[in-house]
């Protein structure tokens, strides 16, 4: 086989080449594994000498010797080389190992080795003391290329001349494997394809999908938000209908001109001019009867006189028609007071008719008054109202399927650069404090956003019910039971505000920062004028900074110091919790309910808020009492904090044994 190889590269040899029997002799002592110097020996004395070479000649040079590609000195002096043997030692343990990774099927590429029987010696006596099993077990293994070219090695003759048998099997048993090894990766190139084209048509499908989905989304968006609006709309005209209606009754704004100078004015309407007539009509009518009565009067006086006796009437007819004229009367006072009852009504209705027709008034001035949606999910509906710096819009938030309150913050562009910073920065504030506040008894703040330059939005839950405040203009006196219920909801909130590490005043709590969900629970809203009590600070408090915000009506005395800096604690929000619950019970606020914020200040009105009274009507627990009695102690020291406050057996519904 060592012959036909020489013969058959012989015979392609170029025969002009002066170097190719050299060359020759080099391959053949590669593919047989023998000495350079045998080979040179071959190559020195003509191809004829290769026949040689198969006559048991077993090499006993330096691997070194072998290596050498020099082919340009002709003399072939080869010195035994210790230390180059080092290196090539290490380069073919390392080839060793690459053929034995080749031949366990990670890459095969076989005409690189094949040329090597010494390579194939050496792995083979390896691959022998593993044991075979490890090869044919290794065939699933991955096979990334198969390189084949028929190979015509040449085996390594043993001592008697003969073969090495046991390395054609190994040969043979590479070849089949390699053989093997091609199909499998064949048809794994073929199943990979397919995999492939598979992959690509998932990865189409997939986008395809994608892109319907995404319409669909939007799809759904759409008919979503129509349906939505077109509810909001008709609301809108119901209300707008509504109103016109209503103010052909109750009465409307209307606008005065003097001079230049364009004031509203209150237009009163039909029912107004009804009670008018009625009351008017019932004053004729007693005025009538009274006239009457002295006639009558008279003439029983004149009868018992004797002056008239024919005009007189006598006794029993004057007491007859005296207690029927008195009945009349009686009568007559029933129907005032009817009336009367139904103008209280009335200013209540005329009250909340005024509140929305601002409202409308509001909605159709505002940029946001056309459904947008926000942040490209929150669908804006109606005006729910309007602020000092803010309208608060009805919404739908899309994404998580639920109403939300939308407040929009808008920055007055003529404000100043430094005003508008302190505005955001309070809102901000304002923001980190509500942000994490999680109870049942307190407004969730849900998101915040930025909607241009001069807007940002803060996304709250949803209140579907009126504020207090809304409550106590259609019915000023509650019942002392919802009143305590209210009390008791409002006290477990500003627990949790006090329970956490970073504890929180309210400092703003008031009838329109009380909201009432769809089931009634009341929330506290508003956290504008918070305060975060920093540290562990004394029964005395923390500095006020703030003095001058808040509603006069509703803050302790402690907030009006002007000596010092206020300090100021909890306490505030039981002062403010008492003075909600009074005005509950009575329809009137405690401390200048009549006067306006300037008149409290300077007339001192809460400085000299030292005792409450109590109107005689209407009739309310003295429990109720004597924790509203608690709640506006003058002094803040003695005055509850409001954990102890909330512990309060009035406002406990567990029953305590005596
Ligand atoms: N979360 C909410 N759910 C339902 N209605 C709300 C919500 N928040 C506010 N509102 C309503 O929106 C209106 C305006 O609220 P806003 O808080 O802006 O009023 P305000 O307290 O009078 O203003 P400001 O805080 O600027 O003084 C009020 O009628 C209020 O009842």
């Amino acid at each position: 086989m060592q012959n036909d190889v020489l013969q058959h590269l012989s015979s392609n040899s170029n025969p002009s080449d002066p170097a190719l029997p050299l060359k020759l002799a080099k391959l053949e002592a590669r593919m047989a594994g023998k000495s350079a110097s045998s080979c040179i020996s071959t190559a020195r004395h003509g191809p004829e000498s290769s026949a040689t070479l198969a006559t048991g000649y077993v090499p006993v040079v330096e691997a070194s010797a072998v290596d050498s590609d020099n082919e340009g000195d002709g003399e072939f002096l080869i010195q035994p080389n210790p230390q180059k043997r080092k290196v090539s030692e290490s380069t073919r343990e390392r080839t060793l190992d690459l053929y034995e990774e080749i031949s366990d099927g990670k890459m095969i590429t076989i005409e690189d080795f094949e040329d090597d029987s010494n390579f194939r010696e050496e792995s083979s006596k390896r691959r022998n003391s593993r044991g075979r099993v490890r090869g044919s077990g290794s065939r699933g293994r991955g096979v990334n290329k198969v390189h084949r070219r028929s190979p015509s090695p040449s085996y390594p003759t043993l001592a008697n001349g003969q073969e090495d048998t046991s390395l054609k099997e190994e040969v043979a048993y590479l070849k089949s494997r390699c053989a093997s090894l091609g199909e499998e990766c064949d048809r794994l190139q073929q199943a990979s394809t397919e995999y492939q084209h598979k992959y690509e048509q998932n990865e189409k499908d997939l986008k395809e999908m994608k892109e319907v989905h995404q319409q669909r989304e939007q799809t759904r968006l759409k008919v979503v938000s129509d349906l939505l609006i077109a509810v909001a709309k008709s609301e809108r005209q119901e209300a707008r209908l509504r109103i016109r209606q209503d103010s052909v009754r109750i009465g409307n704004i209307g606008i005065m001109r003097a001079g230049t100078v364009m004031s509203e004015v209150w237009e009163d309407g039909q029912a107004q001019k009804d009670f008018q007539a009625r009351l008017r009509t019932l004053m004729e009518q007693r005025e009538a009867i009274e006239k009457e009565r002295k006639l009558l009067k008279k003439k029983h006086t004149e009868k018992a006189e004797g002056n008239d006796v024919e005009q007189g009437i006598g006794e029993e007819e004057f007491l007859a028609k005296e207690e029927m004229y008195r009945c009349r009367l009686l009568g007559i006072k029933r129907e005032e007071d009817a009336v009367l009852k139904d103008r209280d009504r009335y200013e209540l209705e005329k009250a909340r008719h005024v509140r929305e027709l601002k409202r409308i008034r509001d909605e159709d001035g505002s940029r946001f008054n056309n459904f947008p949606i926000l942040h490209k999910r929150y669908a804006l509906l109606n005006l729910l109202g309007k602020g000092g710096f803010s309208e608060v819009y009805k919404a739908y938030d899309m994404i998580e399927y639920r109403y939300v309150a939308c407040k929009l913050h808008s920055l007055n562009a003529q404000w100043s650069e430094e005003k508008k910073q302190s505005y955001i920065r309070h809102a901000i504030r304002e923001y980190n404090i509500h942000k994490n506040l999680n109870h049942s008894n307190i407004v969730r703040l849900w998101d915040i956003f930025e909607i241009d330059h001069n807007t940002f939005c803060t996304v709250l839950e949803y209140c579907d019910g009126k504020d207090l405040d809304a409550v106590l203009k259609s019915s000023p006196i509650l019942p002392e039971r919802e009143a305590r219920s209210i009390l008791v909801q409002l006290f477990s909130g500003l627990a949790y505000l006090n329970k956490r590490s970073q504890r929180i005043i309210h400092y703003d709590l008031k009838p329109g920062n009380v909201l009432f969900d769809e089931v009634g629970v009341a929330k506290m809203t508003d956290f504008g004028l918070s305060k975060i009590v920093e540290n562990e600070i004394g029964s005395q408090g923390m500095e006020l900074t703030s003095q001058g915000a808040g509603t006069y009506w509703y803050l302790p005395p402690e907030c009006f110091e002007i000596s010092k800096t206020p300090l100021i604690s909890s306490k505030v929000d039981v002062w403010s919790a008492g003075v909600l619950f009074f005005q509950m019970l009575y329809g009137k606020r405690p401390f200048g309910h009549e006067q306006t914020q300037e008149r409290i200040l300077r007339e001192d009105t809460i400085v000299k808020a030292n005792r409450v009274e109590f109107p005689s009507k209407p009739s309310v627990s003295a429990e109720a009492k004597d924790f509203i009695r608690r709640c506006l102690t003058y002094n803040q020291a003695d005055r509850p904090d409001v954990l102890t406050a909330a512990q309060d057996p009035y406002l406990s519904y567990v029953k305590r044994k005596p």
